[in-house]
C-alpha cells in the first residue's frame, strides 16, 4: 500500500490516522496537504533504531513545517537547514544548535554568523565560505564537504556527488581546505561530509563515494548524507532503512576505519508516506485524438501545490477517496493551471471520476508543501495532522489577502 502506515480502507474508503478522507477534505477544504502523524514518528524509530549510537538528521528541506520538525525533535533527531530561514524554523521547533547542521553553496556572511550565534554545526561547501568564517572569527564546528565524483542514477537535477557539480570541494580542492581548517584557530574540524543525489534506488553508489573520501585522511566524524529513495508507485521499491543504514555503517567501518561517528541526513525517506493530498475534481473532460481518446480528470489544485510532476517527470498515483482499489479506466490528472505542463499524473485508472469527487494522491509527503508556490494566485493548502481518529489543523490555507499582505 503506497498510504501512510496507520491507513485503512473499508469498503473502499479512504482514513488516514484514523480520519475518513473525504470528512477531511470537507472539513478542511481541497486541496489540503494531510499528514499521519505515526508515519512520521515510525519512519523516526525505524532510522534511529537502525543508526544506533549514529546520528540520524532530518533534512528539513523535505518538508519545512514547524509541526514536523516538531514531531523529530521529539524522536530525537538532529536537524539539516540550507537557508537562514530553515533555520529560523528549526529553531522555532525547539532545536539548539548541537543539533544543526547548516548547508549551502551560497551561504551569506548574516547567515554564517546566525549559524554560529546559535552553535550549528556548518559544512564548509567553497573557498569564498572559508573566507567569509576568517572573516567572522567566530568559533565554530565544521565538517567539510567533498563531492566524491560519483553518478548516481537519478534525475540529473538531483543528482549533487558527481565531478562538476556545485556542491562541496572536488577532490583535489578538499586537501587546502582540510589544511586551513586544520590549522585555524577558530575552527574545530570535525571530518567529512558528503551528498551524492536524491531518489537514489542503487546503494553501489555510496560505496564509491565512501571510497572516494577515503583518500583524503582519517577523521573522526563522517555525514554520509541522505538520498534514500522512495516508492511513489508500486513499479519500484527501494531498499529498506535497515538495509539501507546495515550498508552504510558495513561500508563506513570497512573503508573508513572502525568506531566512526557516522551521520545521515535522510529527507524523503522520512516524510514521503506520511504525506497524502486531497483533491477535489472540478471537471472530467474526454479528448478523442487519432491514436486514442485521452480522459483529463482536472482537479482544484496542481503546479502550485505540488511541483515535482513537472520538474522531475515524478511518477504518482491517485485514486478517488471513496473507490479505493476498484478497478478504473485510464485518466491523466491535471491542476487549474494555465499551463499545459500543469499534469499532475500523466497515467493513473480512476473508477468513473465525476466533479465533486474527493481524490487522493499518496505519497506527497516529501518535496511538495515545501516547493508550493501561489501560481495563478492560489493559496497554498493547509497543512492538517491525523493521528487516533482526530485531525488537527497545523498550517492553516493562505487566503486572499496573504496574496497581498506584502504589498506597501
Ligand atoms: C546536503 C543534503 N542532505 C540531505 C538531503 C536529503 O536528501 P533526501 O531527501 O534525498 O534524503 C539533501 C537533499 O538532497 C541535501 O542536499
Ligand atoms: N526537490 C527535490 C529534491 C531535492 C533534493 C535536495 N538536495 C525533489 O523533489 O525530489
Amino acid at each position: 500500500m503506497l498510504y501512510p502506515q496507520d491507513s485503512q480502507i473499508a469498503g473502499g474508503r479512504l482514513s488516514i490516522g484514523g480520519c475518513d478522507a473525504q470528512d477531511l477534505a470537507r472539513e478542511f477544504g481541497t486541496p489540503a496537504y494531510v499528514v499521519a502523524e505515526e508515519d512520521l514518528r515510525s519512519r523516526a524509530r525505524e532510522f534511529t533504531a537502525a543508526m544506533g549510537d549514529g546520528e540520524v538528521v532530518f533534512a528539513s528541506k523535505a518538508f519545512p513545517c514547524t509541526a514536523v520538525l516538531q514531531v523529530f525533535h521529539e524522536e530525537g533527531l538532529s536537524v539539516d537547514v540550507a537557508s537562514g530561514g530553515e533555520l529560523a524554523l528549526a529553531r522555532k521547533a525547539g532545536y539548539t544548535g548541537e543539533r544543526i547542521v547548516f548547508h549551502g553553496n551560497a551561504k551569506s556572511a548574516a547567515e554564517l554568523r546566525a549559524a554560529s550565534e546559535v552553535g550549528a554545526r556548518i559544512v564548509v561547501d567553497n573557498f569564498d565560505e572559508l573566507d567569509k568564517l576568517e572573516r567572522l572569527q567566530a568559533p565554530v564546528e565544521v565538517l567539510i564537504r567533498v563531492t566524491p565524483g560519483v553518478v548516481a542514477d537519478t534525475h540529473a537535477a538531483i543528482l549533487t556527488g558527481h565531478a562538476g557539480s556545485k556542491f562541496g570541494f572536488s577532490l583535489a580542492q578538499a586537501p587546502e581546505a582540510i589544511q586551513r581548517l586544520t590549522d585555524a584557530p577558530w575552527a574545530d574540524l570535525k571530518g567529512l561530509h558528503m551528498h551524492i543525489g536524491s531518489q537514489l534506488f542503487d546503494l553501489e553508489p555510496w560505496r564509491l563515494a565512501v571510497e572516494a573520501i577515503a583518500t583524503l585522511g582519517t577523521f573522526g566524524t563522517y555525514d554520509l548524507g541522505g538520498g534514500l529513495a522512495v516508492a511513489y508507485t508500486h513499479d519500484r521499491q527501494p531498499p529498506t532503512v535497515a538495509q539501507y543504514v546495515e550498508t552504510m555503517k558495513a561500508t563506513a567501518d570497512e573503508l573508513l576505519g572502525p568506531g566512526k561517528t557516522l551521520s545521515i541526513e535522510p529527507g524523503r525517506a522520512l516524510v514521503a508516506t506520511a504525506g497524502v493530498t486531497l483533491y477535489t475534481i472540478e471537471s472530467v473532460k474526454d479528448v478523442d485524438l487519432e491514436d486514442g481518446a485521452v480522459r483529463f480528470v482536472a482537479v482544484d489544485g496542481g503546479m502550485s501545490d505540488n511541483m515535482r510532476p513537472m520538474l522531475y517527470d515524478a511518477p504518482y498515483d491517485a485514486d478517488l477517496a471513496h473507490r479505493v482499489g476498484e478497478p478504473g479506466t485510464p485518466c491523466t490528472v491535471v491542476g487549474k493551471h494555465c499551463e499545459s505542463g500543469d499534469v499532475l499524473i500523466r497515467e493513473t485508472t480512476l473508477p468513473d471520476p465525476k466533479p465533486g469527487d474527493v481524490l487522493a494522491t499518496p505519497v506527497t509527503g516529501a518535496y511538495v508543501y515545501a516547493m508550493a508556490n501561489n501560481y495563478n494566485g492560489v493559496p497554498r493548502p493547509p497543512v492538517v495532522f491525523c493521528s487516533g481518529g482526530s485531525a488537527r489543523l497545523v498550517v492553516r490555507r493562505e487566503t486572499y489577502e496573504d496574496l497581498y499582505a506584502r504589498d506597501v
